[in-house]
């Protein structure tokens, strides 16, 4: 028998996952990792953490195997997007890495558009905004010029962990996309871009696709990790990308959503040349000179954590939700908008921050924890009505991420989006997709459909309830509303954060 294997670097930990040539997972292992808060809206890791935490997932992994360390063919990655990690001329971290989910940025942002005005959004397809790396860039530059000297070079999250493990520096297309610095439809850096801020050419990392082989372990991790030298090291991409391919999304027609800390809704998109005016991302594929557009809800699964935490700690997920389904749709007149951590789809606004409307004293906890799970999903559906409106059809959804565990969630995600929505089998989020790339790479399948065909096999489908979607369809309509009726509140509230 022969494997691959998939490793996830996501923002709290990284999972690796051994699967055989079926698409079946012989074994996971997975190694968690903290973040850094220094300030509000401040949010750092470590890249240490990521490569220990990756070598120690894999040493799990192939202790489990034994002697047949070396029938591991190759590895591929997924990671968090977006995350800067700045390395000097020996290919040392000049500071921690500072990370999708860290909104400093605001200033920066403006900057880039008074500069490029609406060339950015040409070039890159994408506006300015707080999560993306070439404000991260700008704000190091400006506010700790001594890091910024020593910088070379700049990689991502899961770069930097593939270059720890082959010795080799390399970006994929799908993760250079969130950038800002990437022409997408020609796939090239942006000379334009850099010249604008004064960066030269050689701080950016020769570019790779996805199922590209960036080289060979090096023989120290392969010792410490137990594979064999002969594993080959596949480029990898961005997770929403990944989590596209491991749920077979590599063409038009059916829209993926992921919960996970942040939401997603994605769809797969041929034209490099479609307009979205920026509402919506546009990245480049993990598949070759495929596209992907895509709205993202900040703190999503992070809404419901944050609930759980905060007002039921100690209990699971199943736990906080025994009931939510016995609580008829709009949770009795309670309405929750997740904007814990700001937001970016439609609202792209760091300021802006989480509502409850409408309590009163016949609601219980249950009514509190289905109004998290229906807000996120209003959040959600506010990107399934952008891509609606571009004329994109979102009749079939695939869910995943740990919101697809719960089968009320994916009923309620079928009633508000106002359509079929499909979990799968065997859901592994991203880590799939990282260890298709590896399978594709290694030269399993003759092309990654091929792939997906044989290791993506879908579960239950749940389809929208006609009462459910119209009760749900009046209350969007208020949902709408919260974001404008709210703003100003926040940013009058804002001395008082922490
Ligand atoms: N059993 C469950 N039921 C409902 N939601 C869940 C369950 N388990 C996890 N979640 C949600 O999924 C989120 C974690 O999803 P995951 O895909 O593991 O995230 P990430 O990869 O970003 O760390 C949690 O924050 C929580 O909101
Ligand atoms: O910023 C984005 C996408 O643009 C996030 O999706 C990050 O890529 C990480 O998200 P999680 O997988 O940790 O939820």
């Amino acid at each position: 028998m022969s494997y691959v294997v998939g490793i996830d670097l996501g923002t709290s930990a990284v999972k690796a996952l051994l699967v055989d040539r079926d698409g079946n997972v012989k074994a996971e292992a997975s190694r968690s990792y903290p973040l850094v808060h220094k300030h509000s809206g401040w949010s750092e890791q470590q890249p240490e953490d990521w490569v220990e935490g990756t070598i120690d997932a894999l040493a799990e992994l192939v202790s489990g195997l034994g002697s047949s360390a070396d029938q591991i063919e190759g590895i591929s990655f997924s990671g968090q997007m977006h995350g800067l990690v700045l390395l000097d001329g020996q290919g040392r971290p000049v500071r921690n890495a500072i990370l999708w989910n860290d909104t400093r940025t605001t200033q920066q942002c403006r900057e880039i558009d008074r500069v490029l005005g609406g060339r950015l959004l040409e070039i890159t397809r994408n506006p300015a905004l707080e999560g993306f790396t070439l404000p991260k860039i700008l704000w190091v530059k400006q506010n700790e010029p001594k890091a910024f000297e020593q910088a070379k070079l700049f990689v991502l999250p899961k770069d930097y962990v593939r270059y720890r493990l082959s010795g080799q520096l390399h970006m994929d297309y799908s993760d250079a996309a969130g950038t800002l610095l990437l022409d997408v439809a020609g796939k090239h850096w942006s000379g334009e871009i850099l010249s604008a801020f004064e960066l030269s050419a050689s701080f950016c990392p020769p570019l790779i696709e996805s199922h590209g082989l960036a080289g060979k372990l090096l023989p120290d991790i392969a010792q410490r990790s137990g594979l064999s030298e002969s594993t080959k090291v596949f480029a990898g991409g961005a997770d929403n990308a990944c989590g596209a391919i491991g749920a077979g999304i590599l063409t038009e027609g059916v829209t993926l959503c992921s919960i996970g800390t942040s939401g997603v809704i994605l769809s797969s998109e041929s034209d490099k040349q479609k307009e979205f005016g920026g509402k919506v991302h546009f990245f480049n594929h993990g598949k070759q000179d495929a596209f992907y557009a895509m709205g993202v809800t900040l703190a999503a699964g992070y809404s419901l954590s944050w609930f759980r935490n905060t007002f039921a700690e100690g209990e699971s997920f199943e736990e906080l939700l025994a009931g939510v389904g016995d609580i008829a749709p709009g949770a009795g007149g309670l309405l929750f908008t997740p904007y814990l951590v700001g937001e970016r789809t439609p609202h792209a606004d760091s300021a802006i921050r989480g509502s409850f409307i409408g309590m009163d004293g016949s609601h219980s906890r249950t009514h509190f924890a289905r109004a998290v799970m229906e807000g996120i999903t209003f959040s959600l559906n506010e990107s399934v009505d952008i891509l609606r409106r571009a004329g994109k059809t979102v009749d079939t959804i695939i869910s995943i991420g740990g919101g697809a565990q719960n089968p009320v969630w994916l009923q309620m995600q079928a009633d508000i989006f106002g359509a079929t929505v499909v979990a799968l089998e065997n859901e592994q989020g991203p880590g799939m997709g990282a260890a298709m790339l590896a399978a594709y790479g290694c030269g399993w399948f003759d092309s990654l459909e091929d792939c997906a065909q044989r290791f993506v096999k879908r579960g239950a489908a749940y389809n929208p309830n006609p009462d459910a979607v119209k009760v749900y369809a009046s209350l969007f309509e208020v949902y709408q509303q919260v974001y404008a009726q709210t703003r100003s509140l926040n940013e009058a509230l804002i001395p008082y954060r922490g």
